[in-house]
């Protein structure tokens, strides 16, 4: 039975905590939120889905988990340009939490914006192996990737992924499909990849369903140790030529977290949005 501890309990801590039960994946969720008026309302709400679920919400018990999710913290709204910008106000959030993870030796997922580089910092500063961090993001991104290759009649195959950034220095790698991509279809994909999530934002108030489902997929594939290959945020140490900050790349996953980062072969415009990317992400790094 798998542990699941979920920070910040809002539109996607909420929903992960209830495909989750719905879907018998945790069998015991820890839910933790400064907002104690919305935390009870959802320990109670699931609590009358009636699924057989134990809903906790003792801080204390969070160290004990197999998964924790981090998702505390501020959501961008239609006035906060990029994920990037949330960074100063999520650290102090990022920081806040890791009180209630010392000791803890499960997976931490990283949901939270900039989620790379909130990744990276949880790994070296939470004192969490760099192989139980992982960052959520590239699913998701590939999710909308493969959309937008259907809309132009290119059919996505396993190859087609969302390295890079999940934000503005997004790479999707198109050099492994059987139809060949034209810089300027690159270029146009990437900017539909880099707004997607917005007309969502202002919709309806924040992306969930998309994030969510992936979530789930993500804490699956590592509760029951599945050893799949998931794009996904790793702090890197010489991979793809790159260190000092954590970058969505294809790794192996599976019940102790990392267990392979892929190195696969990209082609010029890739290594360069790569680059890019990694140099964007080690800046926004050495700001703590
Ligand atoms: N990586 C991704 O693909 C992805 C997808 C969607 C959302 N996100 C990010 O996830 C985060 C959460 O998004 P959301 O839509 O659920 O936001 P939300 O506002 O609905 O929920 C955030 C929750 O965090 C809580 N919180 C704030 N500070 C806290 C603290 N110090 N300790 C504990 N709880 C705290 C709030 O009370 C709130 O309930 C945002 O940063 C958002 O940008 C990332
Ligand atoms: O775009 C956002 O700010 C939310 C999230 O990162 C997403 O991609 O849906």
């Amino acid at each position: 039975m798998t542990v699941l501890s979920i920070l910040g309990a809002g539109k996607i801590g909420g929903e992960v905590a209830f495909l989750s039960a719905a879907t018998g994946i945790a069998g015991e969720i820890n839910l933790f939120d400064i907002n104690k008026p919305l935390l009870e309302a959802q320990k109670l709400d699931l609590l009358h889905t009636g699924l057989d679920i134990t809903i906790d919400t003792d801080p204390e018990n969070i160290r004990n988990s197999d998964i924790i999710l981090f998702a505390a913290g501020m959501a961008r709204n239609p006035q906060i340009k990029t994920r990037a910008d949330l960074l100063d106000v999520n650290i102090r959030v990022a920081s806040e939490c890791m009180k209630c993870i010392s000791g803890f030796d499960g997976v931490f997922i990283t949901v939270t914006n900039p989620m790379d580089a909130l990744n990276y910092y949880l790994c070296t500063k939470g004192g969490i192996e760099r192989e139980k961090c992982i960052g959520f993001g590239g699913q998701l991104d590939t999710a909308r990737l493969h959309l937008f290759l259907k809309e132009k009649g290119i059919a996505p195959d396993n190859t087609a992924q969302a390295l890079g950034e999940h934000g503005e220095f997004q790479v999707p790698i198109f050099s492994g499909l059987e139809d060949e991509v034209p810089t300027d279809l690159r270029e146009e994909i990437l900017i539909k990849m880099r707004g997607a999530s917005m007309p969502v934002i202002k919709g309806k108030g924040g992306t969930v369903f998309g994030p969510a489902q992936n979530i789930v997929d993500l804490i699956r594939i590592i509760s029951q140790d599945l050893r799949e290959t998931v794009p996904c945020s790793c702090a890197l140490d010489g991979e793809y030529g790159i260190s000092s900050c954590s970058i969505g790349v294809p790794a192996v996953i599976g019940r102790e977290g990392i267990l392979r980062i892929e190195e696969t072969n990209l082609d010029e415009w890739e290594t360069n949005k790569m680059k890019e990317a990694a140099e964007h992400l080690k800046t926004l790094c050495g700001r703590f």
